[in-house]
Order: structure tokens, then sequence, then C-alpha cells
């Protein structure tokens, strides 16, 4: 797990900005990122090609806080996108639209518009329907849509059913086996050229076997496309890489990219990944101070401030999370707690069964929080989401202010007759 948290004197640190500090000066529930450690993961992704040419393009979904984005713009990194609204916010941070993919199986027109305004690298492709309206957004504006299609290889990931995506069962993607036809369809469209394959198999993946497998069909589905006289100049292998919430033990950055480029075997094609996971998992934490303590004869509850509207991932997938205490005490009640928030669900929980020795008022850090945490929070039983903080040495930010009430209005009206 990240080094980026760790104690100091027995309180919890985000590099060396003191927890508590931060609890005090933002309030909780607080998200907490550190900056050297987005910085060093990505690096990782991009140190690990070599001399291959390659694009690591970040799932902006994962975490899309502008000041994120906006460190890894500052390294040069790309961004995979799934929507207008993540493309705004990559603009916004700065990053190049050059270095832009764009995925997901529905693309609105004002999308597509929009992404071919600002020269994004790429359309992932999900469908025949996409590529015939691609096809004539493009030819509307006069301008030219590079594609790749996105290809169902049909490898199974091993992941958790929601989270695994290339498999024949789910939305995602083509059939390998009905891309030729596409392609050569793309090939006959006078708006659109096919520069790439793409796939991405799902999330949270902690062999490296799966994704060479995915990359063996990619090659194989390549081959016949270059008998076909259609030549590609990327191969997008997607995201998926794991991390370690627990005890799972995920193949290194270097490994996994070096397995990939080693199947390649080809130092012409550029490969883009789009991990999103790997690089922000661990290097984010949520902060949350325990309001009540509610022992009773069948179970212990630590009622916490956060809640499944912070993070939703406990709830959704059954996801576990280190839930650790910013200052450990011996001094409290020491038991086995559920860990629960204040929304009015029973699936309302961040963790189960947890040892700890805890008073109201103490401050919890749950751990590998930096993806697919804030970007999946909602406003759910009209509670503000919470301010984002970046550290780093003993610096911090606060890049993202808790939502107020007035917030939570928004922009909505009355009927007035
Ligand atoms: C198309 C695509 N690319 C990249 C990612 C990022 O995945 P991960 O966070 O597992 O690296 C996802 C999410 O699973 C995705 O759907
Ligand atoms: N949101 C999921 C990952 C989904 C990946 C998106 N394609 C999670 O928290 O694990």
């Amino acid at each position: 797990m990240s080094t980026a948290f760790g104690y100091q004197n027995n309180r919890l640190h985000a590099e060396n900005v003191s927890l508590s500090e931060l609890a005090k000066t933002y309030g909780t529930p607080l998200y907490v990122y550190s900056r050297s450690e987005f910085e060093q993961r990505w690096k990782a992704f991009d140190d690990a090609f070599g001399s291959q040419p390659h694009l690591v393009c970040y799932a902006v979904k994962t975490n899309s806080n502008l000041a994120v984005l906006n460190v890894l713009a500052r390294m040069g990194s790309g961004f995979d996108i799934v929507s207008q609204g993540e493309l705004e916010r990559v603009l916004r941070a700065g990053g190049d639209p050059d270095k832009v993919v764009f995925s997901g199986v529905a693309k609105q027109s004002s999308e597509i518009r929009r992404a071919l305004e600002v020269g994004i690298r790429c359309f992932n492709i999900e469908s025949h329907a996409e590529l015939d309206r691609i096809q004539k957004v493009a030819q509307e504006m006069d301008k030219i849509a590079n594609i790749s299609i996105r290809v169902n290889p049909d490898v199974d990931a091993q992941t958790h059913p929601y989270i695994s995506t290339g498999l024949k069962d789910n939305k995602f993607g083509v059939d390998i086996l009905k891309a030729p036809e596409l392609y050569e369809d793309a090939c006959a469209c006078s708006h659109v050229n096919p520069i790439g394959i793409d796939c991405h198999i799902g999330s949270q993946l902690t062999q490296i076997t799966p994704f060479v497998d995915a990359l063996k069909r990619v090659l194989a589905l390549k081959d016949t496309l270059a008998e076909l006289g259609i030549d590609l100049h990327h191969v997008d292998l997607g995201g998926g890489l794991g991390i370690q919430y627990t005890d799972e033990t995920p193949p290194e950055i270097s490994d996994y990219i070096q397995a990939l480029v080693k199947e390649l075997n080809d130092p012409s094609i550029e490969i883009i990944v789009e991990p999103g996971r790997a690089i922000a998992g661990n290097a984010g934490i949520l902060l949350t101070e325990v309001e009540y303590l509610k022992p009773t004869d069948h179970k212990n509850f630590a009622i916490i401030d956060a809640a499944m509207n912070d993070l939703i991932r406990p709830a959704l997938y059954q996801a576990y999370q280190e839930i650790i205490p910013v200052e450990p005490r011996e001094d409290g009640l020491d038991a086995e707690w559920d860990l629960v928030g204040p929304v009015c669900e029973t699936g309302d929980f961040l963790g189960k069964n947890r040892r700890m020795n805890l008073k109201a008022g103490d401050l919890l850090a749950v751990r590998s929080a930096g993806a697919y945490g804030f970007t999946m929070s909602s406003n759910y039983n009209t509670r503000p989401r919470a301010a984002e903080v970046m550290v780093q040495g003993d610096q911090s930010w606060l890049i993202r202010p808790r939502e107020t009430y007035e917030d939570l209005m928004g922009s909505e009206l009355l009927i007035k007759d």
C-alpha cells in the first residue's frame, strides 16, 4: 500500500501533514490526496515502457478533481474520458486534447461534436450505430474522426462481476470476430480514419495473465486486419490494473507494462493504456469522525460522519477498504465495530467487524479511497459532498471546498402558479 500515509509520533500523516490538523481546519468527512503518490504512480507507468512508443491516458472517471488532472497534465499525461463533462474538466485542467481518447458506449452527437471541435486523439467506438453517428457528425463538420474499435476479447478478468467488462455477456465493445467487418465499414466512411484497436477487460485485476490473453487476441485481430490492407498505428489496452486494498498482491506496474511490451514485440506500434485505480487508489484516504458509539447486545455500531453517499464501494461491491485510527488509543472501548454512516439504508456501512479501540470524537481514515471515491459520491439524503485536499511534503491545498447547503439547492426552481 502507499507509503504516503503513515504514522509519525503515533499520529497518522498524509506525507508530512497531520491528518488531525487537516480535520480541524476543513472538517470531516474529508478526502485527502497525496500529490507525490499521484506523480510517482503515473511516472511508474510512463517509465516502464522504456523506448516503446506509448501514451498513458489516465482514466478521468477514477478521480476527476481539477487539481488532480492538472498535476497529471503537467507531467504530460493523456486522458481517457467517457463524457463531455470529463472532456471539459481535462481542458480546464490544462490537458492536451491531442492526448485524449474518448471511451463509452453512449456518446451523444453533441459530445462527439465537441470532441471533434477541440481535436481529440481518438474515439474508442463500441458499436456500428456509433460508427454511423461519428461519420455523420464528422461529415457535417467537415472533419476527420480518428477511431479505434473497442473489441470484446471474451477474456475472464477474474474480478467482481460489476466491474468485469470483457466478457460476451457485458455491454461493452464489439465481438472480436465481427470486428473485421466493422473496420472495413469504417474504412469506407468518408470522414472516419481507423488508427487503432482498443479493449478494456475490467477493473481491479490482480493477475497479468488476463491482460496478456486479451492482447494476444487483439494482436491476432491486428494481423487479420493487416491482411485486409488495414494497418493500425496503436493498440489501446485500457486500464484495469488492481491495487492492494488489504491482502491482494497485484503485479508491479513495471512487470505489467513489460509483459505487454514483450507480448506486442513490435517497437513501431504505440501502446496506449488507460490506468485509473492503479494511479489514484492508494493516493487518497477518506477522513471521518466517530459521531456516536452504539454498542448493543448483538452488535457494536460506530456511527461515523462519512456514509455511502461519500464512498459507495463497500455498499455497491461489498468492497473491503482498510479503516485505521488517526490517533490510535488504548483507553476507549475495545471491540469489533460495524462502521456505519448516517444515511437511512441498512447498506450504509464503510466497514464491518473491525476490531478497534474507539471513543466518540475519534478520527478514522478509510484507506485506498483515491479512486472511485469522490467521483461516485452523491447528495443522497441531501448531504453535502465532502471537501478535497491535496498535500505534498508539509504543504496542503484545499482543492474543493465542502458543498454548502445553498449548493445543494442548485438552480432548482419553485413552481410559481
Ligand atoms: C474504458 C475504460 N478505461 C479505463 C478504465 C480504468 O480502469 P481502472 O481504474 O481499473 O484502471 C475503465 C474503468 O474500468 C474503463 O471503463
Ligand atoms: N467503480 C468501480 C470500478 C469501475 C470501473 C469503471 N469502468 C470500483 O470502484 O471499483
